[in-house]
Parts: structure tokens; C-alpha cells; sequence
């Protein structure tokens, strides 16, 4: 996998005239991990964001080295698409086309190939997104709330491709309310008076 890092200096964010974090200072290289857990609105979306460039810390210094693949609320996928096409575009623009059966198959989706993405269920839904991160190719996983809708074997099995990834050299930064199992990783708790 492509050299990746991340390193954060000093980064704040304020939202609507409130502070969420100040001062975070967090490097990570290949292999790391960051688990980001706190309560709702206290801004675990907003530092993912800011990794992935579609926000702008308040103060600091933000640098990423390598590609990445943003797991979003929103999955991003066409409502009326087949699942395989829907990923095929996104994989299509990294020239990854060829990576989606076997991401699908990682997920343990492979069979709903053919079916449109509105018929997925809410967790099937979450499964298809955790697989264009995966087709990707991208390095640096940025996964906002990845466990939402899963069950508990799903739990599982993101955690060993989170687990996966880390060990080729990728980096994965996880916004999480709901427990994941990530070895090594740093944790990082905002708001809720940590
Ligand atoms: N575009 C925006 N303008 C102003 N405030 C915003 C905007 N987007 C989010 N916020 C506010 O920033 C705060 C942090 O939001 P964020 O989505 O980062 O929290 P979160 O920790 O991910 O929450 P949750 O667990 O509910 O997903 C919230 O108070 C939210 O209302």
C-alpha cells in the first residue's frame, strides 16, 4: 500500500459559534488507527471532515498524505442502480472497476449483485458503502459511524477488514458511538467532558 499519514497540530474546530475541540494533536502512520467516540453533536463528524478536507479547522495545522475513501451517513450510492453498478462507478474513477466483486464479497454481500440499491435494507446499505471503501484501493479509510444499522456479525466483520486494511499499511480513523474492536488504536474521546 501507498506511503500514508496523518498528522494533526493544534486543530480546532468551532461550529455555529461553539467550540467543539481545540488543541488535538494526533499522528498517525502506516498501520494506525484512531477510534473518535462522544456524545451526539459534540463534532466527531466535523474532525472527519476536516481529515478528509471538506471542512476547515478554526486553528491548527492539518496534513494528509495518500488517498482516501470517506464512509459518509450518506452512502452516496444511486437509489437506482443496481448494487454492483453503483459501486462500479465509484471504483470506475479509480480505475478499481475490477475490485468490486471482491469487496462485495467481502462485506458477504456478493449475491445482491443485481438488486437495486432503494430495495437494500438500512444495514445491507451501510454493508454496500463499507464495500466502496474497500474497492476503493484508498489508504486512509475515514469511516463516519460504520457500525450504524449493522448487526452484530457485521460489527464483526468490519472489524477485521478495518483490522485487514491496518495490517497492509492502510490507516483508518473511525467515528464511532457504537463499540469496535480496533487493536492498537488510539482512542480519542470528544465533548462529554473528557
Ligand atoms: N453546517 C453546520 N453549521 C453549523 N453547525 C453545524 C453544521 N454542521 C454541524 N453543525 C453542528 O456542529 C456540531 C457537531 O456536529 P457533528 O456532526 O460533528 O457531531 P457528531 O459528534 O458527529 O454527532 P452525532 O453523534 O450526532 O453524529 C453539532 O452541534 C452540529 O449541530
Amino acid at each position: 500500500m501507498s506511503d500514508c499519514g496523518i498528522r494533526l497540530e493544534g486543530v480546532a474546530c468551532a461550529r455555529g459559534g461553539r467550540m467543539l475541540f481545540e488543541g488535538l494533536d494526533l499522528a498517525l502512520e502506516p498501520g494506525g488507527g484512531l477510534l473518535v467516540t462522544g456524545p451526539n453533536g459534540a463534532g466527531k463528524s466535523s474532525l472527519i471532515r476536516i481529515v478528509a478536507g471538506l471542512l476547515n479547522a478554526s486553528a491548527g495545522h492539518v496534513s494528509v498524505t495518500g488517498e482516501k475513501a470517506l464512509l459518509a451517513v450518506a452512502a452516496g450510492l444511486d437509489p437506482e442502480l443496481p448494487v454492483g453498478e453503483a459501486l462500479r462507478f465509484w471504483a470506475g474513477l479509480d480505475g478499481r472497476r475490477d475490485a468490486v466483486a471482491d469487496a462485495l464479497e467481502a462485506v458477504g454481500l456478493l449475491h445482491l449483485t443485481p438488486v437495486p440499491v432503494r430495495m437494500l435494507s438500512t444495514g445491507q446499505r451501510k454493508r454496500v458503502g463499507i464495500a466502496r471503501v474497500v474497492a476503493s484501493g484508498a489508504p486512509i479509510w475515514l469511516l463516519d459511524e460504520p457500525a450504524n444499522g449493522l448487526d452484530h456479525g457485521a460489527i464483526g466483520v468490519l472489524g477485521g477488514l478495518i483490522a485487514a486494511h491496518r495490517a497492509a499499511g492502510g490507516i483508518a480513523v473511525v467515528a464511532t458511538h457504537l463499540p469496535i474492536r480496533m487493536q492498537g488504536a488510539r482512542e480519542i474521546l470528544i465533548g462529554g467532558g473528557g
